[in-house]
């Protein structure tokens, strides 16, 4: 699990290395990471360094008077001024100084550009010189390694402005929300997170990681039976959307619930014809999956006070999240998207996309339930506040279906006796970490058969069963 840092915590720990270790020269150390990854991405070649007036620009400066001692280097002073120090040790190591002209002159025979404008005090857009630089080496495809962040990001936010699209971004000590948080996230190519030797406190944003889901997922041992590994009882899918009712048991059965039973509106036949494993009805179950593929029904709101009143944790998807019972729902997990989320809170769905820490957490405050916000970047909050990032999958699982899947692997996840957020973030996390290992356009029911592959790859235990 790595912590996701705001600027100002970023800062205070700085400052608390500055107060306790006076000796430790955090800019060379960053400088180092900085020319360390430029190096990786092209190992020769022209680098071209955009040097802003700030710290971000001094570690640009430190990491060109290191790559100058073995590459050619140009500096271009953006505001015509710069850290002194910096400017001076690059310049001795034989970095050259340009004008903005000859900067992007310079761009069709250079190999990396360090962007080091502007970091954590970056204000979001750049100015036009800045722009038409950072278009320029877009429109080239020349590779951007960006210093701690892509200038013209907000260090805090997942929001986009004009900036440099980074191939690659070297960031100190933690991710921020901008490069977890979509769609700043994409701006930043792939994070290296250099360790300069700052505390980390624990903070109560952060994004779970492969080993995390790998470490979690609840593995049968030999004293196994179907009822300990449990079982969940999914009321999915109706007469108009039969397709919901599978893919939910799809998403169950190759979650690795013990047992799963249907008990939704959806023709039995169709579902024993597809998976015979499943049994019809109502039975004992540690855990239940409500409202996917539901469609306008007249008893959502009984259908959803079933289980409470019978203290099944229930994950509560689509059409059953606007049939919430009262009191609170410890232990449930609601799976909406923005446009549901919006909806629950009264809201705009462009709310909700500006601010979704703010809304998944309300939400998950007054229901008492962990709330899964589905999207590009999945977010569960707990009610206490705390939000976890699922593991960041490729695009390929945004389409007509997921959801579903996604609802029956969380409800597999609740029934094996996970605390509901933790089901949330690895029901998200497994369907985007199957999904980036078989990049492609795999339907969300043939992306969930590929997830037992997946599951033992991450557990240690090869699979013997190829995909279909
Ligand atoms: N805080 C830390 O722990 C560390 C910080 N370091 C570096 O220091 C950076 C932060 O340095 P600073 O606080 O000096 O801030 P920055 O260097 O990010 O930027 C500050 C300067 O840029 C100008 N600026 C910001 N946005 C602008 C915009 N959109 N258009 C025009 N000008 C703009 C500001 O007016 C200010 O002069 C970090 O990003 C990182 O690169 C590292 O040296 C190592 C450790
Ligand atoms: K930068």
């Amino acid at each position: 699990m790595r912590q996701i840092l705001t600027s100002a915590q970023l800062r205070a720990a700085e400052r608390h290395i500055f107060d306790t270790r006076p000796d430790v020269d955090l800019m060379s150390l960053a400088a180092r990471e900085v020319a360390r990854v430029t190096d990786l991405v092209e190992p020769t070649g022209k680098v071209i360094v955009a040097v802003g007036p700030g710290n971000n620009g001094g570690d640009g400066l430190f990491a060109a008077a290191l790559l100058a001692e073995h590459r050619p280097v140009l500096l271009w002073l953006v505001n015509g001024r710069a850290h002194e120090e910096g400017l001076i040790a690059a310049v001795v190591a034989g970095a050259q100084e340009v004008d903005a002209v000859s900067a992007i002159g310079a761009l069709a025979d250079c190999a990396v550009v360090i962007d080091a404008f502007t970091g954590l005090g970056s204000r979001p857009g750049l100015p036009p010189q800045v722009a038409t630089f950072a278009a320029a080496c877009e429109a080239q495809a020349v590779q951007v390694v960006a210093v701690d962040l892509p200038s013209g990001l907000d260090a805090d936010l997942g929001r986009v402005s004009t900036s440099f699209q980074a191939t690659h971004t070297v960031t100190f000590a933690a991710p921020k929300p901008c490069h977890v948080q979509q769609p700043a996230a994409a701006r930043c190519g792939r994070i290296h997170i250099a360790d300069i030797g700052l505390d980390i406190q624990e903070t109560n944003q952060r994004i779970a990681e492969e080993a995390d889901i790998a470490g979690w997922w609840p593995s049968p041992d030999e004293g196994s039976d179907k009822y300990s590994r449990g079982v969940v009882t999914l009321d999915t899918g109706s007469e108009s959307y039969p397709g919901a009712a599978l893919l939910s048991c799809a998403g169950a059965l190759h979650a690795g619930a013990g047992m799963v039973r249907y008990t939704g509106r959806a023709p039995s036949g169709l579902i024993l014809s597809r998976f015979p494993s499943v049994v019809i009805g109502d039975g004992r179950a540690e855990a239940t999956v409500l409202g996917s593929g539901w469609g306008d029904t007249d008893n959502a709101a009984s259908r959803v006070e079933w289980a409470k009143l019978h203290n099944l944790p229930a994950v509560v998807d689509a059409d059953a999240l606007y049939s919430l019972p009262r009191g609170r729902l410890d232990g449930w997990l609601l799976t909406p998207h923005a446009g549901e989320l919006a909806r629950l809170l009264g809201c705009t769905r462009a709310h909700v996309e500006a601010e979704p820490l703010a809304c998944v957490r309300e939400v998950s405050r007054t229901s008492g339930a962990a709330v899964l916000l589905k999207g590009a970047t999945q977010y569960v909050a707990e009610p206490s506040g705390r939000v976890t990032l699922a593991v960041r999958g490729p695009a390929w699982t945004a389409r007509a279906g997921s959801g579903d899947v996604l609802a029956g692997i969380c409800g597999a996840l609740l029934a094996a006796g996970l605390p509901a957020w933790k089901a949330g973030v690895m029901g998200a996390s497994i369907q985007a970490i199957t999904a980036g290992r078989n990049p492609g356009p795999y339907t969300p029911d043939e992306l969930s058969a590929r997830m037992p592959s997946t599951i033992a790859e991450l557990v240690g235990q090869p699979s013997s069963v190829s995909p279909t």
